[in-house]
C-alpha cells in the first residue's frame, strides 16, 4: 500500500517505528513521575490516586488514557507501574482475537498488578464483554465443554489494575468506557515542555545542544514528545556531518528545512491537506473522504494523525459540512485571504 508508505515514512508522524527506535525509546522514556515533563494535571491526579492507593495497600483503580499519538501515554503506563511498584504486561487491543487470550493475561497477573491495554479501542467485541465482569468485580465466566454439556465456569481474578490507552475517546463503548474510574485526557505539550524533553535527551544522547537550538526543535514538534525526540535525532546526525556535533539553532533550522519541516512543524502531507482546500475548494467545507483520496492518505490517518494537530493550532476547522482552512492557514502558506463575496 504506497498510501500507508508515505505515511509510515513521515519524519512529524506520531507513531512509532522500528526496532532501533523502540530501543532509543526505551532508555529516553522517563521512569518515575518526577521525570515525566508536562502533563501538569494528568500527573497531579494520578499522583494523589497512587498515593491513595498505595496507602491503602489496594490497586489503582482502571486507568484511561486518552490523545493523540506519540503524546506519553504508554510512557505514563510504565511511570505509574513504577511507582505503584507493581508488574506490568503489555498488550494492544487488536493483539486479544479471542476471550481465551485475555483469560491466558488475567490468569498471569498478581494482586495489585497492571495490565496495559494499547489501542483497546480494537478490542474484538467478544473480548470486551468479558473485560466488564474482569474490571467490575474481578471474576470472569468461561464456557467450557462442547455441545450439550457446555458449561460456564466461574474464574476469580486478583484484584487488578487496567490501563487502557487510546487515541479514540469515542470510538470505546459506553459501558467500557464507565468502567474505567480514572479518565485522562492527555495534551498536546507546551513549547516549553517539548524544550525540556529535547534538552533532556540530548543529554542522554551525549550531544551538545543550545538551548536555542533545542526551542527551534521544539517549537516544530507539533506538540509531541515522539516527534521532539525524534527531530533531535536528525538534527544530531546533521549537525554531526556539518556544524562540529552541536546542535545550534542554525543547524536545527537547516536540518528540519532539509526534513522539509517547517516553521510550525508543519511538514508535505500538512501543507499539501492545506493547500488542497485553499487552492482546490476556496477555503471549504471539504468533506474528510474527499481529503484523504486528494491527499492520499487513508481517513483514520488523516483523522488519527494528521488534523488533530491543525486543528489544535488553528490552521483548520472543523463544521458539520467538512473542514477548512482559516486565516491562519492563508497566512502561513503565503495564499492571500478570500473574503466571502468574492
Ligand atoms: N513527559 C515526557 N517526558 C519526556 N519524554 C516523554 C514524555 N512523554 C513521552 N516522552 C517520550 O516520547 C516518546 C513517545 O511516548 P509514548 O510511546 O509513551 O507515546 P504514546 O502516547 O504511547 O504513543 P502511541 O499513541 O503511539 O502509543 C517516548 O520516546 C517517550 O520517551
Ligand atoms: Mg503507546
Amino acid at each position: 500500500m504506497v498510501n500507508k508508505m508515505t505515511f509510515d515514512s513521515r519524519v512529524v508522524s506520531g507513531s512509532s517505528e522500528s526496532l532501533e527506535e523502540e530501543i532509543i525509546e526505551k532508555n529516553l522514556r522517563p521512569q518515575y513521575l518526577s521525570q515525566y515533563i508536562g502533563q501538569t494535571s494528568v500527573k497531579k491526579e494520578l499522583s494523589i490516586y497512587i498515593e491513595a492507593a498505595k496507602g491503602r495497600q489496594e490497586a489503582l483503580d482502571h486507568v484511561l488514557l486518552y490523545g493523540p499519538p506519540g503524546l506519553g501515554k504508554t510512557t505514563m503506563a510504565m511511570v505509574v507501574a513504577n511507582e505503584m511498584a507493581v508488574d506490568i504486561r503489555t498488550t494492544s487491543g487488536p493483539a486479544i482475537e479471542k476471550p481465551g487470550d485475555l483469560v491466558a493475561l488475567l490468569n498471569d497477573l498478581e494482586a495489585g498488578d497492571i495490565l496495559f491495554i494499547d489501542e483497546i479501542h480494537r478490542l474484538p467485541r467478544m473480548v470486551e464483554e468479558m473485560l466488564y465482569s474482569a474490571m467490575e468485580d474481578f471474576y470472569v465466566d468461561i464456557i467450557v465443554g462442547q455441545g450439550p454439556s457446555t458449561h460456564p465456569v466461574h474464574f476469580p481474578l486478583p484484584p487488578f489494575t487496567l490501563i487502557g490507552a487510546t487515541t479514540r475517546a469515542g470510538q470505546l463503548s459506553a459501558p467500557l468506557r464507565d468502567r474505567f474510574g480514572i479518565v485522562s485526557h492527555m495534551e498536546y505539550y507546551e513549547i516549553k515542555d517539548l524544550k525540556e524533553i529535547v534538552t533532556r535527551s540530548a543529554d542522554i544522547f551525549d550531544t551538545k545542544i543550545h538551548e536555542d537550538g533545542a526551542l527551534e526543535i521544539a517549537k516544530r514538534s507539533r506538540g509531541t514528545p515522539r516527534i521532539a525526540n525524534r527531530l533531535l535525532k536528525r538534527v544530531r546526525d546533521y549537525a554531526q556531518v556539518q556544524a562540529n556535533g552541536v546542535v545550534t539553532r542554525e543547524a536545527a533550522d537547516a536540518a528540519l528545512k532539509m526534513l522539509k519541516v517547517d516553521k510550525k512543524g508543519l511538514d508535505t502531507v500538512d501543507q499539501r491537506l492545506l493547500k488542497l482546500l485553499i487552492t482546490g475548494y476556496n477555503g471549504g467545507p471539504v468533506g474528510l473522504s474527499t481529503i484523504a483520496a486528494n491527499v492520499g492518505e487513508e481517513i483514520e490517518t488523516i483523522e488519527d494523525m494528521v488534523e488533530p494537530y491543525l486543528l489544535q493550532s488553528g490552521f483548520l476547522q472543523r463544521t458539520p459540512r467538512g473542514r477548512i482552512a482559516t486565516s491562519l492557514a492563508y497566512q502561513h502558506l503565503g495564499y492571500p485571504e478570500m473574503t466571502n463575496e468574492q
